[in-house]
């Protein structure tokens, strides 16, 4: 499937897009191109990071450190988190690009605006496959998250000379149902798996997909929620792209569902059985 998408071909003082159809490999391009463009916001000077606005208690914006989120200790990190929602009449991620960062920022815009799509599309999969996997209805999961939204977060890890006492992301679960996390060249996530830190390394043509607490709530707790944290680097800097998606904000998941996700658990594992299928 060929895909068309923005990319830059800019010099610095005026950016302009070109429109590049990327065939089969517009994925691995465009994971290339975001994770790259990172470095456009992060390489500004602070006084201009630390303009772009922000809402007190919520993520979005600018933000030096997850310290109001996750701990009282400050984090060696920079983040940049923006909005996105499925919206085919208007490029609503390069329209807060320009209006939060300036015109010059339309190309970065774009870049995310496509990576977000395609991020989106991508999560409608995983939650089929995470429905068959269940054994409930293929649709069910893409069904009830389709009205939801997501938060895209760019995290930028400065070198730290002093990394064995420093973390770039504390220990946290991701409220999120699903985070699909692209790392780039340097490695730094680690997962809490049987009873120790294990990195997960990272691979350009990869993404690694997270399970939220909201999805081990609508998985009545089959899936479980991943604990994981951003170690710092001594000499290198580290970037990674979080796509979190989220159900709508008053969504309730219905406890019909629930009661047939445990029947068909608890017959599953008393005939040994893999899930039967609802559909
Ligand atoms: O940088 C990473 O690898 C992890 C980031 C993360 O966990 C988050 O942004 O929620
Ligand atoms: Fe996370």
């Amino acid at each position: 499937m060929g895909v068309l998408f923005f990319i830059i071909t800019s010099c610095k003082n005026k950016p302009t897009c070109q429109q590049g159809s990327f065939g089969q490999t517009w994925s691995t391009s465009l994971l290339k191109a975001a994770s790259e463009e990172i470095d456009s916001i992060f390489k500004l000077p602070l006084e201009r990071k630390l303009g772009i606005p922000r809402k007190t208690g919520l993520p979005q914006g600018y933000s030096g450190g997850h310290a109001e989120r996750f701990t009282k200790n400050l984090t060696w990190n920079e983040t940049f988190t923006f909005d996105y929602y499925e919206n085919d009449a208007e490029p609503l991620v390069v329209d807060h690009f320009k209006s939060v960062l300036g015109q010059d920022f339309e190309c970065s815009g774009w870049v995310y605006q496509k990576y977000c799509q395609a991020m989106w599309k991508l999560s409608g999969v995983l939650f089929e496959l995470l429905a068959v996997c269940l054994g409930v209805d293929r649709k069910h999961y893409k069904k009830f998250f389709e009205d939801g939204y997501s938060i895209m977060r760019l995290n930028f890890y400065p070198p730290c000379n002093n990394s064995a006492l420093t973390l770039g992301t504390s220990p946290h679960y991701d409220p999120s149902s699903i985070t699909i996390l692209l790392q780039e060249r340097v490695e730094g996530l680690e997962v809490f798996s049987n009873n120790k830190w294990q990195t997960v390394r990272p691979r350009p043509d990869a993404l690694v997909i997270i399970i939220g607490d909201t999805f081990m709530a609508s998985s009545n707790g089959i899936y479980k929620s991943c604990l994981h944290r951003a170690v710092v680097n001594g000499e290198r800097e580290r970037r990674s792209l979080a796509f979190f998606v989220t159900p709508k904000a008053d969504k309730v998941a219905s406890l019909k569902n629930t009661i047939e996700l445990m029947r068909l658990l608890s017959q599953a594992l008393s005939t040994g059985s893999r899930l039967p299928k609802t559909s």
